[in-house]
């Protein structure tokens, strides 16, 4: 059964005390679903898809780092925004992937109901799988909405999680570069 969102808002809506029939309210449950689609699209992508197949031989196995990659999803609790940025590293293990391939992971995994500790856990785990790395490393910061714009209301604390798979688990030296190259 497909839930229709459209009348989900309208009961949020109304449920807020408003007037869905307003002029400035009648197209907002639609527009509402549309965003929230939007902002959960992650579900219906797939991983292999989404690389499709970019993934290059290489000799090189010097760290690869993509620095900044900014990245929106919802918490899982309120529904609320959770707005940060991904630094995400591997070592190559003869093959590399397209740069904009990294960038597109982070989304399809931000793209979903998601606490941050699983989100980046998430990404770690398909860059791994996608490059067959020596290792991966995956760095976050981000700030949730849920305890800036509600709750303990605290507007500039800012969460910091890392998975480190592979050589960025088994070496401190390697561990230390990519978090100085990060810094
Ligand atoms: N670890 C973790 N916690 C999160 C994340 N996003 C939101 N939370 C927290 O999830 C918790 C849910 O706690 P509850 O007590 O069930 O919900 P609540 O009453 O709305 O909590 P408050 O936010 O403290 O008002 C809160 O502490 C949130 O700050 C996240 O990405 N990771
Ligand atoms: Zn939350």
């Amino acid at each position: 059964m497909s839930i229709d969102m459209a009348q989900c808002f309208e009961h949020i809506i109304t449920g807020v005390g408003e007037d869905v029939r307003r002029e400035g309210l009648v197209k907002t449950p639609a527009r509402a679903a549309q965003a929230f689609e939007y902002l959960t699209r992650g579900y219906g992508q797939d991983l292999d898809e989404l690389v499709n197949g970019a993934v290059f031989s290489s000799d090189s196995d010097e760290m690869v780092i993509v620095k900044g990659i900014e990245f929106y999803s919802l918490c899982e609790h309120h529904l609320l925004p959770f707005i940060g940025q991904a630094n995400v590293a591997y070592i190559p293990n003869g093959k590399v992937i397209g740069l904009s391939k990294i960038a597109r992971i982070v989304d399809m995994y931000a793209r979903r109901l998601q606490i941050q500790e699983n989100l980046t856990r998430e990404v770690a785990e398909a860059v791994l799988r996608v490059t067959e790395a020596n290792g991966v490393a995956v760095q976050m910061n981000a700030r949730h909405m849920c305890m800036m714009m509600r709750g303990v209301g605290k507007q500039n604390s800012e969460m910091s999680t890392s998975v480190m798979l592979g050589a960025f688990r088994d070496s401190q030296n390697t561990r230390n570069e990519f978090l100085q190259l990060i810094r």
